[in-house]
């Protein structure tokens, strides 16, 4: 499948943020975006996804135009930066809702083994994130998108989360933003910059520097 994403235009107020977007990504693939605090990256996300409705916007699914917003279909789902499970329902419920396997999980994040019958509630922020994170990974889909999947987590489940995503991305689009660029740049296959509302294909990583995202040396 080919997702593509195209000719958006966002305003907030009379605030262009977005203008001139244009990402493609595809099965087999990770894409991610990068960017500034305050570049548009969760809007666009969230207008990929269909719950930010921008100016314009035109998304595209195998050369095809969509006209129904991805989230109101089952092919996409979406890890926001807010948390979204409710505080009072326990692991065990939340597994079997979202028709997960609880041993398969814990065979991967052994930490939690003793979890099952926590509530949400009584996580931490990073663990809370971890649980987040691998439902959107792991529940069927074709598209998924991720924002800031790395935050509050510790260096162990970061590369516990980027092999879910390299094993995920096999059957599936993924499209990932965060500030780890080091992390981004390892699970990523293809890079956009997000820059004065538009986007640029980053072809070299030097183009990181030369774009001022990245301080000299930083690579
Ligand atoms: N609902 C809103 N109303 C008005 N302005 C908004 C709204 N949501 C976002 N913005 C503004 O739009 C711009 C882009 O915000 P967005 O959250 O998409 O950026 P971002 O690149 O994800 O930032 P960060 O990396 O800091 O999370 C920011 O200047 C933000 O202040």
């Amino acid at each position: 499948m080919i997702f593509e994403l195209d000719n958006v235009e966002l305003y907030f107020k009379n605030k262009r943020i977005l203008n001139g977007i244009y990402l493609k990504a595809e099965t087999g693939k990770v894409t991610a975006i990068l960017g500034r605090n305050g570049c548009g990256k969760s809007s666009l996300l969230s207008i990929a996804f269909g719950t930010l409705q921008p100016k314009y916007k035109l998304v595209r699914l195998n050369s095809k135009p969509l006209l129904k917003p991805l989230y109101k279909t089952e092919i996409a789902k979406y890890l926001p930066q807010y948390n979204f499970l409710p505080n009072d329902l326990k692991l065990s419920f939340i597994f079997k809702l979202f028709q997960l396997d609880w041993s398969l999980f814990i065979q991967k994040f052994k930490v939690f083994s003793s979890f099952k019958h926590y509530k949400i509630k009584t996580l931490s922020g990073g663990e809370r994130r971890i649980i987040e994170t691998y439902i959107i990974l792991k529940t069927k889909s074709s598209i998924i998108f991720l924002d800031e999947p790395f935050s509050h987590l510790s260096p162990l489940h970061i590369e516990l989360v980027k092999q879910l995503i390299a094993e995920e991305k096999k059957d599936k689009i993924i499209i990932i933003s965060d500030h780890m660029y080091q992390h981004i740049i390892e699970v990523s296959d293809t890079i956009y910059l997000l820059k004065n509302g538009t986007t640029k294909k980053i072809e070299q990583l030097t183009e990181l520097e030369d774009y001022k995202y990245l301080s000299e040396g930083s690579l």
